[in-house]
């Protein structure tokens, strides 16, 4: 099984290019079979969500051929069959996104239910309210989510959550029924603007993405596009967050910093330095960093996908910091492989309490999810000794040459897959 090795005390300096955005990528994927002309889909993150989505699409029959490494062509015209029920499907969330594209062109879809990070319970209602609210008959069997109509018709529908799942995967659907949709309550975070975008550009009317409501005028054809991606926003904060665990000096570039704003503010509060400019943020930490609380909020609120990371880094600062995680119940499952390396965090309910510690110190740990691994990667940067990270394929889901990207800064990390491998590690960063 692949490990990460790592040997802490480097600090991360230097620039890092930041990739496509894989939460709108899955979408945007997924919206792309909507059309019987080609797609061309430019910055795709390479990570295995991204991958599992276009092996889906192929085992309906859709056509996938990658450009070069960050593009793809995609065809949905040949696609012939509307179940997707493959093992494979239940490794991704975005899944569910299948479903509104399906349901959307062909007014009939079944999808295996969708699996994704173990962070809470993650229900679908509000999908499945929405496809109803069109129209749909739409049920749960064997595993499956069966959603079928006559015909959408547009609907008002008001989500009784803020969740950037069902907003976007009505949105998908909405865009080809008949007349007008309005989402309330819809979730405003970059990628769900950057599926309206998208779905625009194939010739979806869709405005307010952005905002709560959401107006969507259906259309009964979308044509082929171009479109490229929007930058991921959770894989420059994480290494933003690099930085300040390991009193670094980052720069993230292709990113768009008005996205990272409550991350950019939480690292100022805790005491790095930032710099701004059209598409890069720098990070510097030189001074010791200092507690604060966070709530993870929906945009533009803190990111619940960068709690682990700032929980990290709160671990690591002077005072005693308040962590609430209020978007899923179970995020905080990295916490006990961090206190194995020595920090002091005490969960209760969806709050971490956190008595910052002046080190870490390297162990053996296991990333339980795709943040949290980020996370207790980078906290192994920053800690004495060598950590090594299990289950990597977690984090693999959403970062591309994760442990690449950490060297091209300094960090001193490998992907080992033995114990042998492990001991040269050890011997060759003494
Ligand atoms: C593939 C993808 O894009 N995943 C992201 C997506 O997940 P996901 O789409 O699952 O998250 P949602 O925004 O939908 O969930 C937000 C909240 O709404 C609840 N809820 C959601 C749907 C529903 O039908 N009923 C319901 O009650 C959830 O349990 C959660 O408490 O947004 C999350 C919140 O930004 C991110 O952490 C995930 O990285
Ligand atoms: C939780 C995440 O992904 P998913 O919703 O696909 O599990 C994430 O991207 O942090």
């Amino acid at each position: 099984m692949e490990q990460y090795a790592i040997k802490g005390g480097n600090p991360l300096v230097g620039e890092v290019e930041i990739g496509g955005a894989k939460n709108a990528a899955l979408a945007i994927l997924a919206a792309s079979i909507m059309t019987d002309e080609t797609v061309l889909i430019e910055n795709v993150p390479d990570v295995r969500d991204t991958n599992v989505m276009m092996q889906a699409i192929e085992s309906i029959g859709g056509v996938v051929e990658r450009v070069d490494r960050h593009t793809v062509r995609i065809s949905g015209k040949p696609i012939m069959d509307l179940v997707i029920e493959d093992d494979f499907i239940k490794k991704i969330r975005a899944s569910y996104y299948l479903l509104g594209a399906l349901l959307g062109k062909y007014k009939k879809a079944q999808v295996t239910l969708p699996g994704g990070c173990n962070i809470g319970l993650r229900p679908i209602d509000q999908h499945i309210k929405g496809f109803r609210a069109l129209g749909a008959d739409v049920r749960i069997e064997h595993g499956l989510i069966i959603a079928q109509a006559e015909r959408l018709r547009g609907s008002h529908i008001y989500m009784d959550v803020v969740t950037v799942g069902a907003t976007i995967d009505v949105m998908i659907a909405a865009s080809m029924a008949e007349g007008q949709t309005i989402i309330e309550n819809a979730a405003k975070e970059p990628h769900v603007v950057d599926v309206a975008n998208f779905l625009n550009s194939m010739g979806a009317v869709i405005r307010g993405a952005g905002t709560d409501v959401i107006r969507i005028k259906g259309v009964p054809k979308l044509h082929g596009t171009e479109y490229a991606i929007i930058p991921d926003q959770i894989e420059a904060g994480t290494f933003m967050f690099g930085a300040a665990v390991t009193k670094g000096d980052v720069t993230v570039k292709n990113v768009i910093p008005k996205h990272l704003e409550s991350i950019s503010a939480k690292l100022t509060e805790i005491g790095c330095e930032l710099e701004e400019s059209d598409d890069a943020v720098r990070v510097v930490a030189a001074k010791p960093l200092f507690h604060t609380h966070v709530k993870t909020l929906p945009y533009p609120g803190f990111p619940t996908d960068m709690q682990p990371q700032i929980t990290v880094a709160l671990g690591l600062s002077k005072g005693t910091s308040i962590v609430t995680e209020s978007i899923f119940e179970n995020r905080f499952k990295y916490v006990d492989e961090l206190t194995r390396m020595g920090a002091s965090i005490k969960v209760e309910g969806n709050t971490a309490i956190i008595d910052g510690v002046s080190k870490y110190t390297g162990a053996s740990i296991s990333a339980p999810d795709l943040r949290a691994g980020a996370a207790l990667v980078i906290a192994g940067l920053a800690a004495e000794g060598v950590t090594v990270v299990d289950d990597i394929k977690f984090i693999e889901r959403g970062y591309e040459d994760f442990h690449i990207k950490l060297k091209s800064l300094g960090a001193q990390i490998e992907k080992i897959d033995s114990e042998r491998e492990l001991q040269k590690f050890r011997l060759k960063t003494g």
